[in-house]
């Protein structure tokens, strides 16, 4: 069994996530703020890569009073369980995702992790050992379907969003193209990694809704 899993992300009108310095930028507007921040209340679980706590150190909170209070009203924490894929286990301890607002969170690391490391880091987060160089994220859903949680969010970046779709893990692909190009070969795109070669494992999508956003575009993408 696994969750159900969704990947939302801010893309420039060119691809880009960010820019090759792997600097975030704003690429949306404040509606798509609001609206990142609405379906991020609704989810059970957020994920981001380590590569995504290095260059941004988000902490994946939700924003608004209503929304958290929406959440506590239901028994749930103020945020949903934050998941940090980290084969190595090199998350900095004074990350603003181990340490900003109430809620679980768990860094999901592989056999590679030092001991040293899962000791640094167990005082902030639960530990999931899955996989032996790279996290093993069939295994990790699994665990996470396995302790109740029913509806991930996949915040990025590009290399873990690419590993997601080449397992066939993701179930819908949410995103807002804004009304800029960043460009650069290096910059990070929405599904970086090695990327499919052959035609017929490229992953389908289908079109489930789009919708005009500030002077961007919102596109809801279903995999087939
Ligand atoms: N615009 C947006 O919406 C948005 C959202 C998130 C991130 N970003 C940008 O994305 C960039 C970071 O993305 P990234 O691709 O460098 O890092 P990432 O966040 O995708 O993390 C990738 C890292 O996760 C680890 N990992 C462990 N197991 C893995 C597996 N099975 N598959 C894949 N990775 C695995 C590896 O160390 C890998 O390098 C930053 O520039 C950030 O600003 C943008
Ligand atoms: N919707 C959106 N528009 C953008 O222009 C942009 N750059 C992002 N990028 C995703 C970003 O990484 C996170 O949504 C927050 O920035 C997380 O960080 P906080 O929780 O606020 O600490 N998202």
């Amino acid at each position: 069994m696994k969750p159900f899993v969704f990947v939302n992300l801010a893309m420039s009108a060119d691809g880009k996530l960010s820019t090759t310095e792997r600097r975030q930028v704003k690429i949306s507007g404040r509606s798509d703020f609001l609206r990142v921040d609405e379906i991020k209340a609704g989810s059970d679980a957020i994920m981001v890569g380590i590569g995504t706590v290095i260059a941004d150190d988000p902490s994946l909170t939700v924003k608004s009073e209503r929304l958290k209070k929406e959440r506590t009203d239901r028994g749930c924490d103020e945020n949903p369980v934050r998941i940090i894929i980290d084969s190595e286990g090199r998350t900095p301890e004074n990350a603003e995702i181990l340490h900003k607002g109430p809620g679980r969170r768990i860094i999901a690391v592989s056999e590679k992790a030092s001991d040293k490391n899962l000791e640094r880091l167990s005082p902030y987060a639960d530990i999931i050992v899955a996989g032996k160089d790279k996290v093993d994220l069939g295994g990790v859903m699994e665990a996470l379907s396995d302790i109740g949680i029913k509806k991930v969010m996949v915040e990025g970046g590009g290399t873990l969003i690419w590993s997601l779709f080449e397992e066939n893990l993701i179930d819908e692909f949410y995103t807002c193209i804004g009304s800029i190009i960043i460009g650069g070969q290096s910059a990070p795109t929405a599904a970086d990694g090695t990327g499919f070669i052959k035609e017929e494992n490229f992953t389908k999508l289908e079109l489930i809704d789009m919708e005009k956003a500030d002077d961007g575009v919102l596109l809801r993408w279903r995999v087939k």
